[in-house]
């Protein structure tokens, strides 16, 4: 039986709504490693990162903003612990399985997952998040995690946050309906393949992840897997921080998770995940948490019958 290991990352320096750190005691309470064995894999939870409140921060110390990204210093502590302890799972034998947190969480767990590795990714989320300091209209950090572990703009120069093995060839989004007017040129120009929303209302949720699939695992050692909470239609998951309506369905998403775990029960190809953007305060009786407990069982094989 394949050991998951469980990391959270209750950080919400990323994102402009609070809330967003209680993401993994949620999807804990939600009954994640109880779904996970009925999976059939050994969750081993590791606990949570220590993640020092903003609220702690010393006032009189450096402003907590670099260029227009705000937070970016605390932004870098946490991912940089959390690429370690990503790497040292997979050194181990195990399959890293990040609870966020807001997104920029993955720039931590894509630096860990490509440390000695050539990663593909399939990023399931309304937004593109590929922004930089430059092109971000909010200073958000969650908006740019793919534009950091792409080295673009100034993240280039920032060791912590450039991942050279994840290539942009290798990226594909699914479910896109929200992006900035910046963020579109930057994905028009770019070698990511972008399924959109309208690609799943064309051509069936399947057929879209089988193509996604194809294109991260072509010429790579293996798949990260980001899922982001805001994919889902915000009547189906209300507990996130920047909802967008016309997101895929329930049975969508489920679909979407058990066509990678089909694959990867074939192929082993995924080899990390992270499940990120669950705000309990805007949540509804932890129905979104829930959601991410049970969309995440079937990422790793759990099945209807
Ligand atoms: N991971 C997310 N929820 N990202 C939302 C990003 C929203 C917007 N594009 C921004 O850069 O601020
Ligand atoms: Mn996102
Ligand atoms: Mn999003």
């Amino acid at each position: 039986m394949s050991t998951v290991r469980i990391i959270g990352t209750p950080m919400d320096y990323g994102a402009n709504r609070r809330g967003v750190d209680m993401g993994p005691s949620a999807i804990r309470y939600a009954g994640l490693a109880d779904e996970l064995e009925a999976a059939g894999v050994d969750p081993v939870d590791t606990g949570d990162l220590l993640v020092p409140r903003a609220e702690a921060r010393d006032p009189d110390a450096d402003p907590p903003t670099r260029g227009d990204a705000k937070f970016l210093r605390e932004i870098e502590d946490v991912c940089s612990r959390l690429a370690t302890d990503v790497s040292e799972t997979l050194a181990d034998g195990a399959f890293p399985l990040v609870l966020g947190g807001d997104h920029s969480v993955a720039i931590g767990s894509l630096n860990g997952s490509a440390d000695d590795a050539d990663v593909g990714v399939i990023w399931f989320d309304a937004h593109a998040d590929l922004n930089t300091p430059e092109t971000s209209p909010s200073g958000n950090v969650h908006g740019m995690p793919l534009g950091a572990v792409l080295g673009r703009g100034v993240f280039g120069q920032l060791e912590w946050a450039h991942a050279p093995g994840v290539r942009e060839s290798s990226i594909a989004y699914v479910g896109l309906r929200s992006i900035d007017d910046r963020e579109r040129e930057l994905v028009q120009e770019s070698e990511m393949t972008a399924f959109t929303m309208a690609d799943i209302d064309e051509r069936g949720i399947t057929a879209v992840v089988e193509d996604a699939l194809a294109v991260a695992t072509d010429g790579t050692d293996g798949v990260h897997v980001s899922l982001d909470l805001d994919w889902l239609d915000p009547k189906t998951a209300p507990g996130v921080g920047t909802p967008v309506r016309g997101g895929v369905t329930y049975r969508e998403a489920h679909a979407a998770l058990e066509t990678i775990s089909d694959r990867h029960e074939r192929d082993d190809v995924v080899r990390s995940m992270d499940v990120v953007e669950v705000n309990p305060i805007l949540d509804e009786a932890n129905e979104t948490a829930t959601l991410a407990a049970d969309l995440t069982a079937s990422a790793f094989g759990k099945r209807i019958l």
